[in-house]
């Protein structure tokens, strides 16, 4: 084992973040990326003897006896392409792209047949300690020996392994990653669009605004590659972001026509569907949680919301009959707020009233839900046509709208990820 060396190939935020821990914990490191990069990252890694910065993947494939490929998910086929006839002999490969149906099938076409495959998935950003955080571990094609090694090289990261098939990833990850970003990417464009900075309006400060503020600069603030790919390239992500608008834009339909009754009724389904009595343990998230981390003066008193965005959630997963909780095992920190948000909301009986009512009796939210709808249904269509140049254009423009604030947020969204990661670890 001591011998055994770790090849990355694309060391951007998860490639070095890998870099570092395993070469850390002792492993030899080859890595490499494009050759743009060859001279910054040999002298940003000049003083770490166990990383050896190299030209291409040629030579990281030709001397390693683990390689990971952490490139950019839709670059996957065409740079195993280029590098996977390079792997070493009797190497095991693996990946830490997103989507695994594109990775898995790159790797088949151009890997050799002696070459085993064993992937891998942190869930979680390069910016969260990966310590006790989900790593989907995917033996593909490689005997359980080669597994073991593969696990015994990630152990350094603390993380807990979850073992998956590439098309259960890909299933979990729909229902769990892509459906989520959507909701808080079409905040983000609704709050563009109005030319609102939600944290200067009382209306959107304090408690579970918090969550939805932070969450939403979190992700216009990390690279648009990582969401597209999610989303675009994971045959499973587009019937659920499309099932999340259409729960969308009939909700604020139902709440446009004033239509309480109904309105009322398909909440409560939802709800009870979702979170049914009997199986409900104590909640992910509170107040006192909810209400540290606000980038605005907190208001004297709550103010009302109708919260359009959590409604069309537990809708959407009603419709498409998924049990939220199930994915708790294999669930990433924005999913877990997600989760902890919606929940709060549905299993507080005043707090949906007073939602439902709000929804039914209080204008001053439909400008701003009218641009949610157009922005929650642009974006499913963006990933249905699979236009990777559309959903780069929207999401770095809303990014540059948003990025005078991303030091800040950032600062404030790691603070409350470590303080809503602790209170929902064990759950
Ligand atoms: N960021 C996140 O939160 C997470 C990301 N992931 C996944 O991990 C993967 C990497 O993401 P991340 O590190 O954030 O993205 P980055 O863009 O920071 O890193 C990818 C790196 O790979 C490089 N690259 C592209 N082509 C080659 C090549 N031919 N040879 C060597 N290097 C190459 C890229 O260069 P260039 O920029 O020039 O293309 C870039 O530096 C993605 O598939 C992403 O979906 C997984 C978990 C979390
Ligand atoms: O927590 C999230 O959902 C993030 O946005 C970070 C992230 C992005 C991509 C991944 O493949 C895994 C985690």
């Amino acid at each position: 084992m001591a011998d055994v060396s770790v090849g990355i190939i694309g060391m951007g935020d998860m490639g070095k973040m890998y870099a570092r821990r395993i070469s850390a914990a002792g492993w030899r490191v080859n890595a490499c990326d494009v050759p743009e990069k060859h001279e910054a990252l040999m002298e940003e890694f000049a003083d770490s003897a166990n990383v050896n910065i190299m030209p291409n993947g040629h030579l990281v494939s030709r001397s390693s006896d683990y390689i990971i490929y952490s490139v950019e998910a839709k670059k996957i086929d065409e740079v195993v392409a280029k590098f996977g006839p390079s792997t070493k002999l009797g190497a095991v490969v693996g990946g830490q792209t997103s989507c695994k149906a594109p990775e898995i099938a790159a790797f088949e076409r151009h890997l050799p047949t002696d070459v085993q495959i064993v992937s891998c998935h942190s869930l979680h950003g390069p910016g969260v300690n990966p310590h006790g955080q989900p790593l989907v571990i995917i033996q593909h094609r490689a005997s359980n020996e080669s597994v073991e090694r593969v696990k015994k090289i990630l152990s350094c990261l603390g993380s807990n392994y979850v073992y998956l098939s590439a098309a259960e990833h890909d299933r979990i990850t729909a229902d769990t990653q892509a459906v989520t970003h959507a909701a808080f990417l079409s905040m983000g464009a609704a709050w563009a669009a109005n030319k609102q900075f939600p944290w200067e309006i009382a209306r959107y400060i304090g408690g579970i605004e918090n969550v939805k503020i932070n969450v939403t600069l979190r992700i216009y603030a990390n690279k648009w590659h990582v969401y597209a790919g999610l989303a675009i390239l994971n045959p499973s992500a587009q019937q659920q972001i499309k099932q999340y608008a259409q729960s969308v834009t009939e909700l604020f339909k139902l709440m446009l026509g004033g239509h309480r009754e109904e309105l009322t009724q398909r909440i409560k389904t939802a709800g009870a569907a979702v979170f049914p009595e009997d199986t409900l343990g104590d909640l992910l998230l509170r107040d006192e949680v909810l209400d540290r981390f606000s980038l605005g003066e907190l208001p004297p008193e709550r103010v009302r919301n109708n919260h359009l965005s959590l409604l069309a959630m537990v809708d959407s997963w009603w419709k498409l009959g998924i049990v939220p909780y199930r994915h708790q095992i294999c669930s990433t920190p924005l999913y877990r707020m997600w989760l902890g948000i919606t929940e709060y909301l549905f299993r507080n009986p005043e707090l949906l009233q007073e939602c439902i009512d709000t929804a039914i009796d209080d204008n001053t939210f439909r400008a701003d839900d009218l641009e949610f709808t157009f922005a929650a249904r642009d974006w499913s269509e963006r990933v249905s046509f699979g236009n990777m140049d559309g959903y780069r254009e929207k999401f770095e423009q809303i990014q540059q709208y948003f990025a005078p604030r991303f030091p800040e947020a950032t600062r404030l969204g790691n603070e409350m990820i470590k303080t809503i990661l602790e209170k929902t670890r064990e759950t």
